[in-house]
């Protein structure tokens, strides 16, 4: 909607117009993929990548691309910078038809928007400041506001003073930390992530997607990035799209998607994240009550403003309630996940608790021990 339009629909105060505006800019568009097809003509025959995939990334948020092996992710990625080119659709970036780009309008884009990927791509025979320089040195740039810029973003990926390190001398985690202040030293507007993670053990993908997030937030940076790791997807994207044999099977806030995926792929994905019933529990799980404890789980879609209050569960049981096992996250705000408690309430004071949507998403009685 344009500020114009705005302004004649709502607006009635300088403060309102002031709002309205802050609103249009923060929800624009950035990137806009419209009924996008690929197909590669291999020796083989063709292969059909993707297939009418519509999506929007706003400005500023980070977007995730998560799909199985072969699912069409990095071939959409690569469509953004124009590595590789749609047979069917466009790529709007501003409102902008990428696809029509030529000579200096294709280099300007690729100005726009840096990259980084899961095996780094730097170069072992130049030192981490010349790896940095290249893309400067390539835009001519003066020698002294490379050096200045690199040591600048050295510092903001927490790699000051090695500058004159060579690539091998380097950890995976600094590699890609090299990686990033590479794919900024030419002041990005969006920045796309090739499984950035993928090469890194679970410690220092935390301090990667940190560093992410925190780019984020300080430049203001539209950042897509492709993953078949869920965790990374909940850690720190806004809104995600899975895809699936090349078509978008799903898509929407993360939240949502984690909280109630709809398509199988999606649920398959999510299901190393999913909370296992403990060994011990299972053995000892019987299906008559027989003088024991039921045990009840409780599942928190994150839908709606319930919380896991242990202390309300109690309460509308009328009765002591042990918690087994169980994990709740937070994600964008909204409790999810499932906890299994075992209470010696009666039946009937169960039954009717089971009834009081007020205090979870879904619950059942699993069993008893
Ligand atoms: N250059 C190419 N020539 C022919 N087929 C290709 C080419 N690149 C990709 N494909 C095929 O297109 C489909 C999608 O591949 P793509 O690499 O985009 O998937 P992906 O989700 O990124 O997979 P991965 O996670 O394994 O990297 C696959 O069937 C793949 O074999």
């Amino acid at each position: 909607m344009s500020v114009v339009s705005l302004r004649q629909q709502h607006a009635q105060t300088a403060a309102e117009v002031s709002a309205l505006v802050h609103q249009a800019v923060a929800a624009k568009a950035h990137i806009e993929v419209k009924s996008v097809g690929k197909t590669y003509h291999a020796k083989t025959g063709p292969v059909t990548a993707l297939e009418a995939i519509d999506l929007t990334i706003h400005r500023g948020e980070i977007f995730g691309i998560i799909g199985r092996s072969g699912a069409g992710k990095s071939s959409l990625i690569r469509t953004f910078n124009r590595l590789e080119d749609v047979s069917e659709g466009q790529i709007l970036i501003d409102g902008d038809d990428i696809g029509r780009l030529r000579g200096a309008g294709l280099v300007g884009l690729r100005r726009r928007i840096g990259m980084i990927f899961q095996h780094f791509n730097l170069l072992s025979s130049q030192t981490v400041l010349e790896n940095l320089a290249l893309p400067l040195k390539a835009a001519g740039h003066k020698r002294a506001d490379i050096e200045h810029r690199a040591r600048e973003l050295l510092a903001l990926v927490g790699l000051e003073g090695k500058e004159h390190v060579y690539p091998s001398r380097l950890s995976g985690g600094q590699k890609q930390r090299v990686g990033i202040a590479r794919a900024l030293m030419l002041e990005p507007e969006i920045l796309l992530c090739d499984e950035a993670t993928s090469a890194l053990d679970p410690e220092t993908t935390q301090s990667i997607l940190s560093l992410l997030k925190e780019i984020n937030t300080r430049l203001g940076l539209t950042i897509v990035l492709i993953t078949h790791e869920m965790a990374v997807i909940r850690q720190i994207c806004d809104h995600v799209v899975v895809l699936e044999q090349g078509l978008v099977v799903e898509q929407g806030p993360v939240w949502q998607i984690f909280g109630k995926p709809q398509a199988d792929a999606t649920r398959s994905l999510l299901a190393p994240l999913a909370t296992q019933l403990p060994v011990d529990l299972q053995q000892r799980l019987k299906q008559t009550s027989a003088g024991g404890q039921a045990v009840i789980e409780l599942v928190y879609d994150g839908d709606s403003a319930r919380e896991p209050d242990l202390g309300a569960i109690a309460a509308a049981l009328g009765a002591h309630v042990e918690l087994l096992h169980g994990s709740i996250d937070r994600i964008q705000g909204h409790a999810q996940g499932r906890l299994l408690v075992a209470t010696a309430a009666p039946e009937n004071r169960i039954t009717q608790f089971l009834k009081n949507s007020r205090l979870f998403s879904s619950a059942k009685v699993v069993g008893h021990v």
